[in-house]
């Protein structure tokens, strides 16, 4: 299969990031050759012969957005209770209603979040929850690329049951549907990791070169529980349990990191996913994320699952990252429109340990390409093509977006999903699911 997009502006987001003004709309105007999955060419004119073409004029082709942390199936209980403290809305809010989740609402709820992020420009993401073949068959069949990791609470004794059903999902999913998904191993979070079971958490990972996704220094409440517990800050528990001296890891949130905590993290493989807009509207915090990069620490983004975030559009969360590092730092100079752009393209992708197949455009790498309409009043005129993305432009801009050389939407219309039964399906399990909590 064959597809060529013709007449767009293409912005790889290679290299290092732009100069103010180093790009102009128009001067990468060119076409994209498809085969199969990957990116045949990046040029003008170009006359293969092909199955299928997609007329770009008017639109701008850049790497899809990729979701550094996830909770798809909490689509579900957006909005459901908001304005609540973080550790009361799990503890009184999500884990109830997750209880209740049965295995057909998480295919679900992870089919609804496909659907928002396919349609808001994201072809990838990381996500950690339960019931993880569900959200793997969800993947399958809607073509997205996606990082699974089942989530490891040890609160309860089963928490062995927990660690077969992730070694489970490893053994039955990663490197499957062509490469698409891959798989992570999911201790929640340092309050809800004890040492022991998270210890052998890092050795399976080390032993099957796994990589670890866990949440990390969210609240200040954590600090304090796990100063508390163990008098460190849970930046020196994972540290000291050994998490950073060999595997991968995604770091989820990393609001409160201090010299040390940074210090500590400083050469680690992976890096963490900053959820902006999650920290905002739990009112946890700024993470440090520029004095992290500073250090080399490689940052993505992410969302957070929508019960917490309520919306899962990464614009909004690239326009949050840049504006609350300017004000946190009170310089506008700081975290500029073209990085922030690779934090959410090609730095996400280093988290999931996928850039070396996606989150640039370059010939070679798999086909995960947005196209976005740029015939509007709020995206026009152009000076400056990244400044209009990082600051103008919205998930619903997104006209098509392909995954792995196929097609999931175009002029807007899903085309793996059926939108009428999926939202059918959702508001009568969302109800059911929430009832007398
Ligand atoms: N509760 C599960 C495993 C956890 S999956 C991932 C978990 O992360 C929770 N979660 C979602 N957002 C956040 C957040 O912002 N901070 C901490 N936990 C979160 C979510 O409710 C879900 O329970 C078990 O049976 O072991
Ligand atoms: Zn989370």
């Amino acid at each position: 299969m064959k597809t060529l997009i013709k007449n767009v502006v293409i912005l790889s987001l290679t290299g290092e990031t732009s100069p103010i003004n180093g790009h102009r709309f128009g001067e990468k105007f060119g076409d994209i050759l498809i085969e199969g999955d990957t990116i045949q060419k990046l040029g003008h004119a170009i006359t293969d012969d092909v199955d299928k073409v997609i007329e770009g004029r008017g639109m701008l082709a850049m790497p899809g957005l990729i979701n550094a942390h996830q909770h798809t199936p909490m689509s579900l209980l957006k909005g459901f209770s908001d304005d609540l403290k973080l550790m009361d809305w799990l503890d009184q809010k999500m884990l109830p209603a997750e209880a209740r989740m049965t295995p057909e609402d998480i295919f679900w709820g992870a089919k609804l979040s496909m659907a928002e992020m396919i349609k808001s420009g994201t072809t990838a993401f990381a996500d950690m929850y339960i019931h993880m073949n569900e959200i793997a068959s969800a993947v399958v069949e809607v073509g997205m690329r996606a990082s699974l990791a089942r989530g490891m609470v040890f609160l309860q004794d089963d928490g062995g049951k927990r660690l077969t059903e992730a070694l489970e999902l490893v053994e039955r999913w990663n490197g499957k549907a062509g490469g698409t998904i891959s798989t992570m191993l999911g201790p929640h979070a340092p309050y809800t990791c004890p040492p022991e079971p998270l210890k052998e958490i890092i050795k399976i990972a080390e032993e099957m070169n796994l990589p670890i996704h866990i949440h990390l220094a969210e609240t200040k409440e954590e600090v304090i529980k796990i100063r508390d517990k163990y008098n460190q800050t849970p930046t020196e528990y994972l540290y000291q349990a050994g998490l950073f001296e060999k595997s991968h890891v995604l770091l989820a949130h990393s609001v409160h990191v201090n010299r040390r905590d940074i210090g500590l993290l400083k050469g680690m493989r992976g890096g963490v996913s900053h959820n902006p807009v999650s920290n905002l509207k739990l009112g946890c915090g700024i993470a440090p994320v520029s004095e992290m990069m500073n250090q080399g620490i490689g940052v993505g983004i992410g969302t957070d699952g929508s019960g917490s975030a309520t919306t899962i559009d990464m614009f909004e969360e690239i326009k949050a990252a840049a504006w609350l590092q300017k004000l946190d730092y009170g310089d506008p100079t700081v975290l500029p429109a073209s990085q922030v752009l690779r934090m959410a393209t090609i730095g996400s992708a280093k988290l999931l340990k996928i850039d070396h197949q996606v989150g640039t455009l370059e010939v070679g790498k798999k086909a995960d390409i947005i196209l976005i309409d740029m015939n509007k009043p709020h995206l026009q005129p152009v000076h400056h093509i990244e400044s209009l993305l990082a600051y103008s432009v919205n998930g619903a801009d997104v006209d098509t977006t392909i995954v792995n050389g196929k097609v999931l939407m175009q002029n807007r219309k899903l085309v793996t999903i059926d939108e009428e039964e999926l939202l059918k399906q959702v508001s009568t399990r969302a109800k059911r699911i929430v009832e007398g909590i």
